[in-house]
């Protein structure tokens, strides 16, 4: 069921350039149903900025009822969030994550791009849960960018990618699949869309889960501000109730 409630910050810090990690606690992570679930967060209490800003969901505990975020504290919205204390008005869980129940196979390779690294390491605990191998291919601008390399180490190995080659492997996170011949029986993704689309074409073999980060409205599907096109008779589908995880195959990249 989705919950609108006053969560309590337990815990907001910067772990990485610009990069934060908030730490909530309350009845709404009794709902979460799987990994790469998102949040809708009012950023403030006055009414300025209007919308909410939607936030994957990167780990929870839900012995402890808390859940933890990590975003990227750049826009008008984001940098208000940064500055909050005491209780935070949450709407979620929301959208379809990443399936990791029978999922076939040994092995899953993880790929992310940026802010599109926090939702797999939920999928990644919980992959590693059931007994399979993990490998991370995490892409980011540069060394100051990079955050939980030593908690995805934790689960499996680490592929580290810099644009500016400032760390790891120069260059996107499919030069480092191919450059260490990474092999999977399943993917999950979630980054910016040329990588997505990059991703796709280069694990073409093997089954795979795209998670797909949209401009949003309303974030329950009544508002199309974040339609997307798929294949299929549909045409188009929501990315907040559809999604945002889709079947690999089934996004159209404009
Ligand atoms: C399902 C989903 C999960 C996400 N998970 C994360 C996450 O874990 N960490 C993280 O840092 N970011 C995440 N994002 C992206 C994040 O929502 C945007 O970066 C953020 O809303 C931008 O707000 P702002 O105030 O910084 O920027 P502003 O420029 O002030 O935003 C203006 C408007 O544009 C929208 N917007 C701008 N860029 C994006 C974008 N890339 N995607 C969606 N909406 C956008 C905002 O919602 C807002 O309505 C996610 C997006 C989606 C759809
Ligand atoms: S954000 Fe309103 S329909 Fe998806």
């Amino acid at each position: 069921m989705i919950k609108v409630e006053k969560m309590k910050i337990l815990s907001q810090k910067e772990i990485a350039e610009y990069i934060y990690e908030l730490e909530l606690q309350g009845p709404l992570v009794d709902e979460i149903s799987m990994p790469g679930q998102f949040v809708h967060i009012k950023v403030k209490k006055a009414n300025d900025p209007l919308l909410r800003r939607p936030i994957s969901i990167s780990s929870y505990d839900k012995n402890k009822q808390t859940m933890t975020l990590i975003y990227r504290a750049t826009g008008a919205g984001t940098i208000e969030l940064a500055q909050q204390t005491g209780d935070l008005n949450v709407m979620g869980p929301l959208g379809s994550g990443f399936p990791v129940e029978d999922v076939k196979g040994e092995t899953a390779v993880l790929i992310g791009g940026g802010i599109g690294v926090p939702p797999l390491y939920e999928c990644s605990k919980q992959l590693k849960a059931r007994g399979k191998k993990v490998i991370h291919i995490l892409g980011f601008e540069s060394a100051e960018a990079v955050f939980y390399e030593d908690k995805f180490k934790a689960l499996g190995p680490v592929y580290i990618t810099t644009a500016d080659g400032s760390y790891g492997t120069k260059g996107f996170v499919t030069d480092a699949a191919a450059q260490f011949n990474i092999k999977a029986d399943i993917f999950y993704a979630c980054g910016p869309v040329p990588m997505l689309n990059a991703v796709e074409k280069l694990f073409d073999k093997i089954p795979g889960y795209i998670s797909m980060e949209q401009r949003m409205g309303c974030g329950i599907g009544a508002c199309l501000a974040c339609v997307c096109a798929v294949n299929g008779p549909e045409l188009y589908k929501k990315v907040c109730t559809d999604g945002p995880v889709f079947p690999k195959g089934e996004l159209v990249y404009g």
